[in-house]
């Protein structure tokens, strides 16, 4: 941890150096060149990424969660519509050059220089990222150790689950549930299709663990879920089939519009049906909707960040031999559960997902 926000201290020392700041004085020459352009950075908040081309909301109302006050919450478009503010405008930006490898995702705060009116085939510049409240990462599978951040600043995962069709897998909520730990975002479970099966077994799995959970189904009022999601940035987890695209669609009422305005802003025309989309909630907030991501590599966590995400297990692992891998011989674990401690399901799903990062398939 200290690590990281040692690198990120560092980071922001580095774009002070060779953004803004001019000292007079001591012969160092003003850097002219760059000095006006940061100057004039508007605010931006990102709401797509398509091709190396970022689609930005800018103007008020866009989320600053990134506050020193710790109640500060992302300013809502009812907020801006009181304050008399509704000038929003999407502008298409590249990445300067001087931001090199630096990734940009949906989330991210940003300042954009260069042409900011938003009107059709201009282009401006992202100079800047701002300091992160989170980053949801994902490795393209267990193995494979370079992470791929996904959606920066999102205080809420949502794991969109169907009670049945597709049937519930629990292996790969667990493994959902690692993410949200490892990126220090809030889960929310969300149980969907509850007129097809009762939620009880689910339930009953993960009220125990501390997630908090909805339970809805298609037409359903949505209340609950609506109160959770207003005023955070949430994102939309889940496979294919779990009606991930109906709760967008009764959460956003006009998301199809929103997302095919973005496309037709960023002059691809045609569904980006890979990348994530951030959509703004009538009632304030946002959810991030992330179709093109199917599952979450966990090859960049810790070990002990995968066991500190199982609170069932975690405290009993004390009692390990020290280096204990947990995947067997001597683990203090499997009398834990022969004790009758925790689950065996859940232990079996633990070591299903430290062995995956070892190289094993895991089938979730
Ligand atoms: N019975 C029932 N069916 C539902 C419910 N919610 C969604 N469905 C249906 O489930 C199917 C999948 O829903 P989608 O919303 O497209 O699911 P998705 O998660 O977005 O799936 P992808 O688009 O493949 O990512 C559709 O036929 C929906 O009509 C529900 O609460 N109950
Ligand atoms: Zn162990």
């Amino acid at each position: 941890m200290r690590d990281t926000i040692g690198a990120r201290a560092l980071k922001r020392r580095q774009y002070d150096e060779d953004d803004v700041r001019v000292r007079p004085g001591k012969g160092s020459r003003p850097r002219t060149r760059t000095r006006p352009a940061h100057e004039e950075a508007v605010e931006g908040f990102v709401v797509a990424v398509d091709r190396g081309r970022y689609t930005c909301l800018v103007g008020d109302g866009i989320p600053r969660v990134n506050g020193d006050a710790p109640a500060a919450r992302p300013q809502t478009k009812a907020a801006a519509r009181r304050a008399g503010k509704t000038d929003r405008i999407l502008v298409v930006a590249m990445k300067a050059r001087e931001l090199g490898r630096k990734g940009i995702v949906v989330g991210d705060r940003v300042a954009i220089v260069g042409d900011v009116s938003g009107r059709p085939d201009t282009l401006a510049r992202i100079v800047r990222v701002e300091e992160r409240d989170s980053m949801l990462r994902r490795s393209a599978d267990d193995t494979d150790d370079i992470e791929r951040p996904i959606v920066a600043n999102a205080d809420q995962l949502v794991i969109v689950t169907a009670l049945a069709d597709p049937p519930p897998r629990p292996r790969m909520i667990d493994r959902m549930l690692v993410a949200a730990f490892d990126a220090d975002i809030d889960p929310l479970l969300c149980l969907t299709k509850a007129d097809l099966a009762a939620p009880d077994e689910l339930v009953s799995l993960y009220e125990p663990l501390g997630v908090p959970y909805v339970v809805v189904e298609k037409g359903s009022p949505l209340g609950e879920l609506r109160d959770r999601v207003t005023d955070r940035i949430s994102v939309l987890v889940g496979h294919s089939g779990v009606g991930k695209s109906t709760l967008v669609n009764a959460l956003v009422p006009d998301a199809r519009r929103a997302v095919s305005h973005v496309n037709a802003v960023t002059g691809r025309g045609r569904h980006t049906s890979t990348s994530a989309v951030a959509l703004e909630l009538p009632e304030g907030g946002w959810i991030i909707d992330t179709p093109g991501v199917r599952s979450f590599g966990l090859a960049h966590v810790a070990m002990e960040t995968v066991l500190a995400s199982f609170p069932d297990f975690n405290e009993a692992a004390v009692d390990c031999p020290k280096g204990c891998t947990h995947l067997g011989d001597g683990c203090a674990l499997d009398r834990f559960v022969a004790e009758g401690g925790g689950d065996p399901a859940r232990l079996e799903s633990l070591r299903r997902l430290l062995a995956s990062r070892e190289g094993s398939p895991d089938d979730d």
